[in-house]
């Protein structure tokens, strides 16, 4: 029997614990807060951002949104940052990616404070987290761990094979993997005979952005299949990097798109936004005592 992977379920049961931190934080006087930057009106960005804003107020996180034009420059973009890392009320800054091809998206990454870089996108944060201290991890990469824990699925001496290599998952998900102790294979766009690399793996990790690109000639039999893909059809429909019709008939477990991923994004941003606060918390308590 395939096991199909709630990840709305597990998000939820996270966020409960999440909330019972804000309530913590709320009786010492500190409300967990967020601000995201929205440049310009792609569909697809103001949809995420509505989902994370009500997911922030769903659990007493303050969420402020700055919208700014989609001919908003560079610096003026930086600018806002620099007011967001000089806040107190603000412990997490997330800058909704896509930006316009006028604006540097290094450059504006580069530029939220360490401190607050819930995205964990910065510089700082990918450095901290190839070597294994503390920081904030990327969300989505984040949460595919959490759902393979929560799930009972053992990490240590598997082997993972992620598809695909963006900054924001492919990267940064076979690194805590890796932690985790799994062997890991990357593989891309330039990987020949990509099937005979798939099949080899005990965790298929899909974050390649190509609609049902992952069939069952990819998969072995009993492998662990997590979808990250997120495509959007003509009609604004939502589909995942695996074909799941397929591929469930062979998969041991399987993430469903929407219902698996997605959810525990969203979840983790909550998380490190309120592990920022707390944070903050306790070094302002520090320096009351100094
Ligand atoms: N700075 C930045 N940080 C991000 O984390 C970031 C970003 N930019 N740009 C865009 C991507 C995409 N992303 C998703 C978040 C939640 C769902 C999600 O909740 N999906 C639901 C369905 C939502 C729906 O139906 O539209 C699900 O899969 O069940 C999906 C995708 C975060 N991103
Ligand atoms: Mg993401």
């Amino acid at each position: 029997m395939t096991s199909i992977i709630n990840g709305k379920e597990i998000g939820q049961e996270i966020r409960k614990s999440v909330e019972e931190q804000v309530t913590q934080l709320k009786n010492q006087g500190v409300t967990p807060g967020l601000a995201v930057i929205l440049v310009g009106d792609n569909p697809a960005s103001q949809t995420y951002v509505r989902n994370k804003q009500k997911s922030c107020e769903a659990i007493g996180i303050f969420s402020e949104l700055i919208k700014l034009p989609e001919e908003v420059t560079e610096e003026e973009l930086l600018e806002q940052i620099k007011i967001l890392n000089d806040r107190h009320d603000i412990h997490g800054i997330l800058v909704q990616l896509p930006l316009p091809k006028h604006i540097n998206e290094d450059q504006v990454i580069a530029t939220i404070s360490p401190e607050k870089d819930v995205d964990g996108f910065s510089p700082v944060s990918v450095g901290k987290m190839m070597l294994g201290q503390e920081t904030y991890l990327p969300c989505t990469p984040f949460g595919v761990i959490k759902l393979l824990e929560y799930s009972g699925i053992e990490i240590a001496g598997k082997h993972a094979v992620v598809v695909g290599r963006s900054h924001i998952v492919g990267k940064p998900m076979g690194q805590l993997l890796l932690q985790k102790d799994a062997t890991v294979t990357y593989t891309h766009s330039k990987t020949p005979d990509l099937p005979s690399i798939t099949k080899q793996a005990d965790i298929l990790i899909a974050a390649v952005g190509r609609p049902n690109f992952i069939t069952k000639e990819h998969v072995k039999p009993g492998a662990v299949v997590i979808d990250v893909g997120i495509n959007r059809d003509e009609n604004n429909k939502l589909t995942g990097d695996v074909n799941f019709a397929e591929v469930e008939q062979v998969a041991s477990h399987i993430t469903p798109v929407p219902g698996g991923v997605g959810p525990m994004t969203i979840t983790m941003l909550l998380y490190n936004t309120v592990q920022s606060a707390q944070k903050q918390l306790s070094q302002d308590k520090y320096q009351e005592n100094m």
